[in-house]
């Protein structure tokens, strides 16, 4: 049996934040990872980075294969480079392995081929969360069926692809293919887009993929595939049109990654939709595990797995000042083109909370920079507390807005009022410079 300080199970962004800041405090950590193409975790490896690569070089005019090669390089080497910073540090060991709870506190690995058992005092699951698959009959396992991972290691661009899902995964690939000349289709079981978002910007967002080829059916599912030949599949939806196809992506969410993680052995339980429940401490129900980023449900995003290793180190080397609960407002992006991003409520949401709003509106095609960067597309609105006068959130669909949104966060989270950003002196002519018009409202 191995002994350490700290096992962390997983080399995600939460995992390995955490495994470098333990060591710093001369705390013997493991660090187990089950697949060396992983080394980093699923943000560099298989889904922010690679994305984002392929958004820009798809609306830079980059062949579909060769930005999928230059994509394999970028990740290559950030892969390479997470590696070293873990190997390199001499207080942390990785294991390439597997891991299993024998107890709350030994987890089982393969070591050399040999079962092995490591033990600590605090063990930390950060295993991410898979591809939830829908249930769909027929041909799903054929080679032209993929996942958000699969697609982008297809070499040739489908000519006609077919996404099922329109949240945040059917919406970028359906944006990045198209700008790649793919001939999309979205099927949604919704009757409309992103239902939880603000109307007047979904009907931008959709008016704007569509005038790029994307064709969405709402209020139905995918039912089957077929496979008809070595390049084709049909693709049966409930209403029953049938739609041919090179490619499908299922991109119908996520799920925690707890399975084969041995944790009938521990007291750690699972909410009802299968992610391991936490208190705000993100502590689980057996007081010496912890669970960090998608595996533990709510918001799957890079940097709230990293906000979880803060609130987690908080907690065991600090004054456990941090905690879910003091975490501020989360903004969000889906890098379509142009980018949508949002922060706080929207005005409905707003008013169903009993606030007392006013709103901000402004098509991005008044903004000089739109003139300049020759974009005119996109809406950006913004929602007031009457009463405080303090910004209750944004919803900016149009370009740059994934930076934007960042300055509305911190002006919400010092509690400013929305006149701080109104009557700012913002260089020019810049998008953030927007605001002086987008808050200029009674
Ligand atoms: C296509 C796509 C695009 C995305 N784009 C963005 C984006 O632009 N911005 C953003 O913020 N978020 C994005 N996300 C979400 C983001 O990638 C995740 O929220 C984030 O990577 C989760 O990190 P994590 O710390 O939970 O763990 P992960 O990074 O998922 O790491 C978990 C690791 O645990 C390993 N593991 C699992 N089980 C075991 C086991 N039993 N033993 C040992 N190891 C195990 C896995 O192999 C994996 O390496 C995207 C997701 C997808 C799928
Ligand atoms: N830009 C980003 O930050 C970014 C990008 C991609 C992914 N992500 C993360 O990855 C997570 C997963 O993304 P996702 O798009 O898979 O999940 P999602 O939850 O955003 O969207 C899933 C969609 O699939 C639909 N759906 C569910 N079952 C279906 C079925 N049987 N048939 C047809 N449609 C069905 C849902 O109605 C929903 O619209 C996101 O929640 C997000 O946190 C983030």
């Amino acid at each position: 049996m191995l002994t350490f300080d700290a096992i962390i199970i997983g080399f995600g962004k939460a995992g390995k934040t955490l495994a470098g800041e333990l060591a710093e405090q001369d705390w013997k950590v493991a660090l187990i990872e089950k697949d060396p193409t992983m080394y980093g975790g699923t943000c560099i490896n298989i889904a922010c980075i690679p994305t984002k690569v392929l958004v820009h070089d798809g609306l830079h005019g980059v062949p579909y294969s060769e930005a999928i090669e230059r994509k394999n390089e970028v990740v290559e080497k950030l892969r390479a480079k997470n590696y070293k910073n873990i190997a390199d540090n001499e207080g942390i060991t990785l294991f390439n392995s597997a891991a299993k709870f024998r107890s709350d506190k030994e987890v089982e690995i393969l070591l050399d081929g040999q079962q092995e058992v490591l033990t600590a005092e605090h063990i930390f699951i950060n295993t991410g969360a898979t591809a939830n698959l829908p249930p769909i009959e027929g041909d799903i396992r054929s080679d032209k069926v993929y996942t958000s991972t699969t697609l982008i290691e297809r070499k040739q661009l489908p000519e006609k692809l077919v996404i099922v899902g329109a949240g945040y995964i059917g919406l970028e690939y359906a944006s990045m293919y198209a700008n790649f000349g793919s001939k999309v289709t979205v099927i949604s079981p919704e009757d409309r887009l992103l239902p939880h978002e603000d109307e007047d910007i979904t009907a931008e967002i959709q008016k704007e993929l569509e005038a790029k080829g994307i064709r969405f059916v709402f209020g139905t599912h995918a039912e089957e595939i077929k496979e008809d030949s070595k390049d084709l599949v049909t693709v049966t939806l409930s209403g029953a049109e049938r739609i041919s196809a090179n490619a499908v992506l299922l991109a119908t969410g996520r799920k925690p990654n707890v399975e084969d993680l041995g944790l009938e052995h521990t007291g750690v339980e699972l909410t009802e939709k299968g992610a391991v429940q936490v208190d705000d401490y993100l502590q689980t129900t057996a007081s010496n595990v912890w669970a960090m980023g998608d595996v533990k449900g709510g918001m799957q995003f890079t940097y709230i797995s990293l906000d979880d290793s803060r609130i987690v180190m908080d907690s065991l080397t600090g004054d456990k000042k941090l905690s879910l609960e003091t975490r501020q407002h989360i903004p969000y992006s889906v890098f379509i083109d142009p980018p949508f991003s949002r922060v706080g409520l929207t005005a409905k949401e707003a008013q169903e909370q009993g606030y007392n709003i006013i709103e901000g509106k402004m098509p991005i095609a008044s903004h000089p920079r739109a003139h300049v960067i020759n974009d005119l597309r996109g809406l950006f609105k913004v929602v007031v507390d009457k009463d405080t006068q303090q910004v209750l959130g944004a919803s900016l669909f149009g370009p740059e807005s994934p930076e934007l949104i960042n300055l509305v966060k911190m002006a919400m989270d010092l509690k400013a009022p929305y006149t701080f950003l109104r009557d700012q002196i913002y260089n020019h002519p810049v998008m953030s410079e927007a605001f002086n018009t987008l808050f200029d409202i009674q």
